[in-house]
């Protein structure tokens, strides 16, 4: 009767270092501010020469970089919030047959990168969601357009049958099949029925392998009538991934459709839009869009959760879990989206590629959800349809009235209205003259649509919650090999490039609509790329100033070396600080600087070249999907911790550059000092920055030693980068040389 008496939801405990984490802002502001004066000194007093006021101005630009990236973090390390919730609850509170129906989206985009067993995995890991069966529906996209990809669903589909009961019954806690399996979970005394259902699993598997190898659906796995016609449709030569016309598939219908017990089956549908090489998509951005047209014609329920094809649920009773915020009126009444963080339990030990991405998908999270709410990370994320219809306030109603976030779909998934519809609107040409994608659905315009739908999102007043439980929720694929890390960042890096520079800039546009702190905390990231100029400053030039004898930095004894030191030991514990709170490890917090310092020489560069070639004009970038495929021998090395060249990546020059620049600068100072040039006092910062250089390094000399390893550095990017070390080397002696005479 009163509400005090309710049970609990859910809970949320501010972290009780924020008052440290102020103090500390407030301390490290002053520092700042004193290193600007010494610098505003320094670059009147000393720069008597070309060379040293050359020198002295990076400096001051670089740390004029940092200063700025320094000021936009420190919002979300002003009320970082830990929540917990109560799944267990909800059922005394609401309902079963009042929960919301849940519409899932899965995107998947090749075949060849994204193999069909592991969107098949995905599928199933979520219809067998703890959940009323029959509010649940499964939408996914194909923009691979392909047939192996139709069939590895209907496969899905008819293993669902056994494999949902399974579940069921023995309430396994693995739903995702590929995951049960392997966690070995039977040996020797498995029992009849897991053995059943594991022969079951396998068969689909190399059917369905056996099918995406030979690229198409041999005659002999078409059993159905409906499902000639279904693939038929590939059957003409006109039908090409890039296009061909839409594919609508309803492979499970949860009417009609039944599991082997006789209970329900969840709603599956494939769905691949409409494709013609002469209009744009918007990649993902617009997969979803068409999923949530699709969807809001057959289902419409009024709660949507986006998936990438790599993540698959492992925690059941996740959508409970979202009941207890998405069933609180009170909590934030503009709540727009729960946002579960990206797990990877693939990663090895000491995540060498920092892969577990943590400043964004933790720290950056709690940080942010004692703001308006985190942002939106494209994946493992349930939204209330109805923000995707402009603000709590504004609402910009969808074209068509049978769109609209409350209609309620009363005409079967089958019927020949709800097709046509659906058809219609899957078209390429139906967003024409339409808000879609601007004001309405996932945002276009950035190669991170999902960082740019969120902050569009919050910006027009919604909220979001971070839900972070100790079981993960969901479990995804990281990219393992260099290469393919460096792309993903480089992709992120571009997409964030066209939000920071168009006119929705977090500082400006942002801060405006949401305040300072969330403007800032997006704007950390739309900035990110400027952090090139220290990382590639700090690489080069005390390098180079050490190899030719030249001090830039106070000496010991001086008390300015005090400021330094604190500046860099502050920043650099505080991070450390941060990343162990969130369960790191110091080996694991090693690895993600470094990360940070090689994508500050490679991605942070290529991506904004490639921005700008592409607003010149010059150039145009895609989405890049990052593979999934899991190369045995390549996995072998990831475990062993050893970093993977290989490939003839342009991105790999200017970090063998930066390792030969290091290692010549320590050597050659150190040489000096002992010669007699050099004075050790003077020099020591230089050194000890050449040193930490060195010591990032490392897996680049590795790789240069290992040649004959398929993972080592490729001679020819080992030659490029000698030969330009040397002569960047040499151009800055000359340089120094010349201004001085
Ligand atoms: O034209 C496209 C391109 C991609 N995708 C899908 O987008 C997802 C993400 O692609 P992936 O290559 O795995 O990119 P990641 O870098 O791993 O993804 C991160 O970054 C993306 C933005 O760049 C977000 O969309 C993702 O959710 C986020 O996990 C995958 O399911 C793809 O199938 C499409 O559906 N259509
Ligand atoms: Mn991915």
């Amino acid at each position: 009767m009163e509400a005090s008496h309710a049970p609990t939801l859910h809970t949320a405990n501010v972290s009780r270092r924020t008052t440290m984490n102020r103090v500390f802002a407030v301390v490290y502001a002053m520092a700042i501010m004193a290193l600007l004066y010494r610098h505003a000194l320094t670059l009147h007093l000393h720069s008597t020469t070309v060379s040293s006021f050359f020198i002295y101005l990076c400096l001051l630009i670089s740390d004029l970089v940092l200063a700025f990236m320094w000021t936009m973090l420190q919002s979300i390390r002003m009320r970082p919030v830990y929540r917990k919730e109560f799944p267990e609850n909800i059922k005394k509170l609401v309902r079963e047959s009042e929960f919301p129906a849940l519409d899932v989206f899965i995107c998947t985009a090749d075949p060849y990168k994204e193999p069909p067993m592991r969107v098949v995995n995905t599928a199933l890991s979520v219809m067998a969601y703890d959940y009323p069966t029959e509010k649940v529906s499964l939408y996914v996209s194909d923009d691979g357009g392909s047939a192996p990809t139709l069939f590895a669903l209907m496969e899905a589909a008819k293993f669902a049958s056994h494999w949902l009961p399974f579940c069921r019954k023995n309430n396994v806690a693995e739903r995702c099949p590929d995951a049960y399996f392997a966690a070995n979970h039977f040996s020797s005394s498995s029992d009849s029925e897991t053995h059943k259902i594991k022969i079951l699993y396998e068969s689909m598997k190399v059917k369905v392998e056996n099918v995406v190898e030979r690229g198409k659906v041999g005659e002999e796995y078409i059993v159905h009538e409906r499902d000639l016609q279904a693939f038929s449709k590939w059957n003409t030569p006109e039908f090409t991934r890039h296009e061909h016309p839409t594919v609508i598939q309803v492979i499970l219908d949860s009417s009609r459709d039944k599991d082997i017990t006789g209970h329900v089956m969840p709603n599956l549908i494939y769905v691949s839009r409409e494709k013609s090489r002469t209009s744009s998509h918007h990649f993902k951005a617009g997969a979803l869009n068409v999923l949530l047209r699709v969807s809001a014609a057959m289902t419409n329920a009024p709660v949507v959760l986006t998936l990438d094809c790599d993540m698959y649920s492992n925690d059941p009773q996740t959508p409970l879990r979202v009941l207890c915020y998405l069933s609180d009126k009170n909590l934030r009444p503009e709540l727009g989206y729960v946002q579960f963080p990206q797990r990877f339990p693939g990663i090895n030990k000491n995540d060498i590629y920092a892969c577990e991405v943590k400043n964004i998908f933790q720290i950056t999270a709690v940080g942010m959800d004692g703001l308006a709410g985190p942002s939106y990370y494209g994946t493992g994320c349930l939204f209330s349809r109805r923000v995707f219809c402009c603000g709590p306030s504004a609402f910009v109603p969808p074209e068509i009235p049978r769109l609209h976030p409350e209609s309620v779909v009363e005409k079967p998934i089958q019927s020949p209205e709800v097709l046509k519809l659906a058809h219609n609107v899957a078209g390429y040409n139906y967003e024409k003259q339409t808000h879609w994608g601007f004001k309405i659905g996932m945002r276009y315009g950035s190669l991170v649509e999902d960082y740019f739908t969120g902050y569009r999102l919050q910006c027009e007043g919604w909220n979001s919650i971070f839900c972070n439980p100790e079981r993960a929720a969901f479990y995804g694929d990281a990219p393992i090999s260099l290469v393919d890390v460096l792309n993903q960042h480089k992709r992120w890096a571009i997409g964030l490039h066209e939000v920071a520079l168009s006119k929705y800039c977090p500082v400006t546009y942002g801060t405006q609509a949401m305040g300072p702190p969330m403007g800032f905390a997006y704007g950390y990231y739309a900035f990110s790329s400027t952090l090139l100029i220290p990382i590639t400053v700090y690489a080069f030039l005390p390098q180079l100033a050490l190899f030719n004898g030249i001090t830039i930095f106070p000496k010991v004894s001086d008390p300015w070396f005090l400021l330094y030191a604190f500046l860099f030991v502050g920043a650099y514990g505080q991070d450390l600080l941060d990343f162990l709170v969130h369960g790191g490890t110091v080996q694991r917090w090693w690895n993600d600087q470094r990360m940070w310092l090689i994508r500050g020489l490679s991605c942070f560069w290529f991506g904004s070249t490639e921005y700008f070639l592409k607003s010149l004009g010059i150039y145009t970038h895609g989405f890049n999907v990052t593979s999934k495929v899991l190369d045995d021998e390549q996995r072998k090395r990831y475990e062993q911790e050893v970093f993977e060249f290989g490939v003839q990546s342009p991105m790999f020059v200017p970090l063998t550059v930066a390792a030969f620049a290091n290692f010549g600068a320590f050597f050659g100072g150190i040489l000096g000092v002992f010669r007699g040039s050099n004075d050790l006092e003077e020099l020591l910062v230089q050194i000890f920055i050449a040193g930490f250089g060195m010591l990032n390094s490392w897996p680049v000399y590795h790789g240069l030693l290992m040649r004959g390893d398929k993972g080592g550095v490729p001679i020819k990017i080992t030659l490029i980068s000698m030969v330009l070390a040397f002569f960047v080397t040499l151009a800055f002696s000359f340089f120094c040389e010349f201004s001085l005479s």
